[in-house]
Order: structure tokens, then sequence, then C-alpha cells
């Protein structure tokens, strides 16, 4: 599992081993775990040259005691200090005891190999000042190591108020910070790189499943099991405008995580023939998949879902007709532009503030809301939220998320909770098309027939 804790949670693990731990430990921890990851992306330290762009606080000491330990390692090290009159002071010492100097301002100077980012960390309030904002301008086109978080990001919301540093590499310490899952914030940070400083952390209220994670969550059948204690998904999706969606969250839906799938919408006969295996009819099921390319039958298709009192998936039309809370378990799966019709606000208002618009929408409908995009939020009442990182970006392609509902329809019917089914499901549907598509694209049904292959890999023994 990939944890992102706060900056509260953070600062009361950090206050606890301060106290049990001699001064200056936790920054000399962070500092050589931030020197090694620059000296790896630089390849080495001898004849390179480094630029520190370091604030007032503790995120510029780190910079500095890095810096420190390139120039013992060859690295010609300068600093702009940015904070004004407050620095550092022993962090400064340090770089200066090694060689390192400070620079009065980078205009006019030869570009460095590499920018270390030690403008603001956790203690970062608003975007980046004017004067930070020209020297980051200044320095576009050079690769940025940023410290614990790119300076500029909203860190505990993942938004991004203005202009803010874009980095290759970030380096954090003690536990990933929302902001280096969530986007917007998430795509500023590049590779992610976190150093082990000892923080004893609380659980994380976002977190991000790994392979192992999903192994061990994926519905797997009994040895004694038949087919309905392996669960029966039911999907009403498809309509005669839009056949092709049917048969698409029907493909998701059948990628044999459960015994059997039901199909009972609108287009049935091309759904039996794409799909063999379906039984078509309404019947009894342990989730129902409800919406996607359902169109105006939707609304209907939704009300006799829920008379059956069994967990829902809802997808794309049949979320026009949810207006309140559900009184059944359900996952909601809207992209941006169905979420912020859902909460009468605009589509960029979503974009910009992801977490806060899913949480929003969790609370409102009480029910679970996967809110579809680069980085997928799976957002449950009582704001925790997981995150899907895995998806190659080939599989924003028409479809996509028809197959997705159905995945999800399967997991919820096998028995997973919503939250563990929309998280298991977007990450599957994620590899899904990260090995059908190899580094190329990938059309739905690619990404549909290409679970069985995710699951099985996750299955195999070096997985347990
Ligand atoms: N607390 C600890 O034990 C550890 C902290 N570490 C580092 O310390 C950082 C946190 O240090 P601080 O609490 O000093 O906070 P920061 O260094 O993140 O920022 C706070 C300082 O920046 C100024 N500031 C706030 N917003 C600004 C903005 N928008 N533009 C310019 N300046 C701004 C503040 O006036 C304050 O002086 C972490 O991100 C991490 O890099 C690491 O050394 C690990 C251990
Ligand atoms: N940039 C991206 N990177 C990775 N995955 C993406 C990106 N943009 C969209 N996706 C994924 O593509 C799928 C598109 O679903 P959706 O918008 O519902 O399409 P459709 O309605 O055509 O099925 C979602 O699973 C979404 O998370
Ligand atoms: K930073």
């Amino acid at each position: 599992m990939r944890n992102a804790h706060t900056v509260e949670q953070v600062r009361a693990a950090e206050g606890l081993l301060l106290d049990a731990l001699p001064e200056g430990t936790l920054m000399r921890r962070a500092a050589s775990g931030l020197a090694f990851a620059v000296l790896d992306f630089l390849g080495g330290g001898y004849g390179r040259r480094v630029l520190l762009l370091v604030g007032s606080g503790d995120n510029g000491g780190d910079a500095l005691y890095a810096g420190a330990a390139l120039a013992r390692r060859g690295a010609g090290v300068e600093a702009l200090l940015l904070g004004g009159d407050t620095v550092h002071r022993r962090g400064l010492a340090a770089l200066l005891a090694e060689g390192g100097r400070v620079v009065a301002d980078v205009a006019g100077a030869h570009l460095p190999d590499v920018v270390v980012d030690g403008i603001v960390g956790i203690g970062g309030q608003g975007g980046l000042r004017p004067d930070a904002v020209a020297v980051v301008e200044h320095l576009r086109g050079v690769p940025v190591v940023a410290v614990d978080v790119p300076s500029g990001v909203d860190v505990d919301t993942g938004e991004v108020a203005g202009p803010h540093v874009e980095a290759a590499v970030t380096v954090t310490f003690g536990t990933h910070k929302i902001a280096h899952l969530v986007d917007p914030a998430a795509r500023a940070c590049g590779a992610v790189h976190l150093v082990d400083i000892g923080l004893d952390l609380p659980p994380a209220p976002v977190l991000a499943l790994q392979a192992s994670d999903v192994a061990a969550l994926l519905p797997v059948p009994d040895a004694a099991g038949h087919k309905y204690t392996r669960g029966v998904v039911g999907v009403r999706a498809g309509s005669a405008q839009y056949p092709g969606a049917g048969v698409l969250c029907v493909s998701g839906a059948s990628t044999g995580l459960v015994g059997m799938v039901r199909y009972d919408g609108g287009a049935d006969a091309l759904v039996h023939a794409c799909h063999p295996e379906v039984v078509v009819g309404a019947g009894q099921v342990q989730a129902w998949v409800v919406g996607s390319g359902g169109g105006a039958d939707a609304a209907k298709a939704l009300a006799r879902s829920r008379a059956d009192g069994v967990p829902l998936v809802v997808d794309a039309d049949g979320l026009a007709a949810v207006d309140g809370p559900l009184d059944v378990p359900a996952l909601l799966t809207p992209h941006a532009g169905e979420l912020a019709r859902m909460l009468g606000v605009d589509r960029a208002e979503v974009e910009a503030a992801p977490l806060r618009h899913a949480r929003a929408a969790a609370e409102r409908f009480a029910a679970v809301v996967l809110l579809k995009g680069r980085h997928t939020l799976v957002a449950e009442p009582g704001g925790r939220v997981a995150v899907t990182t895995v998806a190659p970006p080939w599989l924003a392609t028409a479809g996509s998320g028809d197959v997705l509902a159905g995945l999800c329809g399967a997991l919820l019917a096998a028995g997973l909770t919503p939250f563990d089914a929309g998280a298991v499901g977007s990450w599957l549907h994620g590899a899904a098309a990260a090995t059908a598509g190899a580094g190329g694209p990938v059309t739905a049904p690619d990404v549909a027939a290409a679970v069985p292959t995710v699951c099985r890999a996750l299955l195999a023994p070096s997985h347990v």
C-alpha cells in the first residue's frame, strides 16, 4: 500500500521522533536520502553543476545539507536564497564548509545540470511568490529535483493555485503526501522517491493500492463453490441508441471474476451474439450495473435495480437520475463532466479540485464515488480515498468507462465492498490497459480482454 498522510499527521509523527532523537537527526536522514537521489538522477557528482533554490524553512535546510553532500562528491553547488534574511543557518554553514557558494541571482549565469527545489515543503502557504515565480520561469527546461513536494502545490488537497515547480523527481520523507497522488499536483511531481526517516504514522486518509494489495483483495473461487456462490452480476446498460455500451459493459463484467453475468438491457441481440456465456433477461443477482449507454431508459433501470435491494454500480446516463442518497450500497462512476453535472458546478472546477469534489459527492449521495481521470479517485463517505495511479494515458478511449463499470459490478457481486470494488476495479482496468497496450494504444475491448492476464500475474506465487 502506498499511504499518503496529511501535513498535520506528519507533523505529529515528526514531533514524537524529534523529542526522542538527537537534534538534527531527521534532517540529516532526509538530506542524505535527497543527496543520493540527486546523484542517482545525475549519474554521479563530480563535475556536475547543481543549483539549490532555498526558502526560509527546513525545506531549504534539507536542500542545503544535501548540497553540502553533493559538493563533497565533487559537484559545483550554488545556492540562491529566496527566504529574504531567513535561512537555515546550520545548513548554509555546512554547504559553505564544503566549498558551495551563495549566488545573488540566476540571470546571465550558465544553466545548471539540475535544480534542487527547496523553496517550500509541507510548511508552504499559498502559491509561489513572485520572486520565486521569476526564478522558476528563468530556469524552465532545466530538470528539477523537488524536496518533499514541488513548491507551489497545495500539499493536503493536490490543488494548484498558480505557477508552481514542475519536477522530474520528487524526493519525499517519512510518507507520501496527498499531493503526490492526487492531480493536478501529482502531475507536477514526476517520479516520487520516498526516503524512510523512521516515522510512526496513523492510518492514512488517502492511499494507492499496489499489486500485492490488489492480489489480496481479488475474489478467488472457493474449491467447493459453484457459480452462484461466486456471485451473479446483472447488467442494465446499452440501448437501441447505444448498443455498443451494453456489449462493452458486459465485457467488463464477463472477465471471469464472478460465476455468471445476466443482461437485462436494450441491446440483448448484440450482447448475446458477442457474449454467448451471458444469460439474457432479469433474474436474481448480487449486484446490478446500471446506466452505461442506457439513454433515456437509464432512470427506469435505476429504479428497478434499486428495488432489488442489492449493491449497485451507477454509470453514465444512470448518474443523471441520482438526485440524493441511494438506499442501497452503491458505487457511482462519473467522469469529471458527469460529476460536475451531479454537483451543479463547472467541469473545470472538478478538474481543478478532484479530491474535494469526489469527497463532497460521496457525502451528498451517501455512496462511494469513483471519479475517473488520469489518477482515478475512489472516495467513500467519511473521507477515505483510494487513488489509482497505474493507468496509461492510452486508456482515455471511448467505451473504456463502460468496461470499468462492468468490471466493478462483477467485483461487487463477488462480495467486495463498494470501496474495494472501485479501488480494485480501477486498478485492474488500468493495469489491463498497460498490459494490452504494452506502451502503445488500446481499444476498450482490448482492456476487458487483458483483465484475466492481469489477474493471473497477480495470483502467481511470486505475488502472494
Ligand atoms: N520537521 C521535520 O522533522 C522534518 C522536516 N523536513 C523538511 O522540513 C520541511 C518543513 O519545514 P518547515 O516547517 O520549516 O516548512 P517549509 O520549509 O516547508 O516552509 C515554511 C517556511 O516557508 C515560508 N513560506 C510559507 N509559504 C511560502 C510561500 N508560498 N513562498 C515562500 N515562502 C513561504 C514560511 O514563512 C516558513 O519560513 C519539510 O517539507 C521537509 O522538507 C525534513 O528535514 C524531515 C524532517
Ligand atoms: N490521462 C489519462 N490517463 C489514464 N487514464 C485515463 C486518462 N484519462 C481518462 N482515463 C481513463 O479512461 C477511462 C475513460 O472513461 P470514460 O470517460 O467513462 O469514457 P467512456 O464514456 O467513453 O467509456 C476512465 O477509466 C479514465 O480513468
Ligand atoms: K520543495
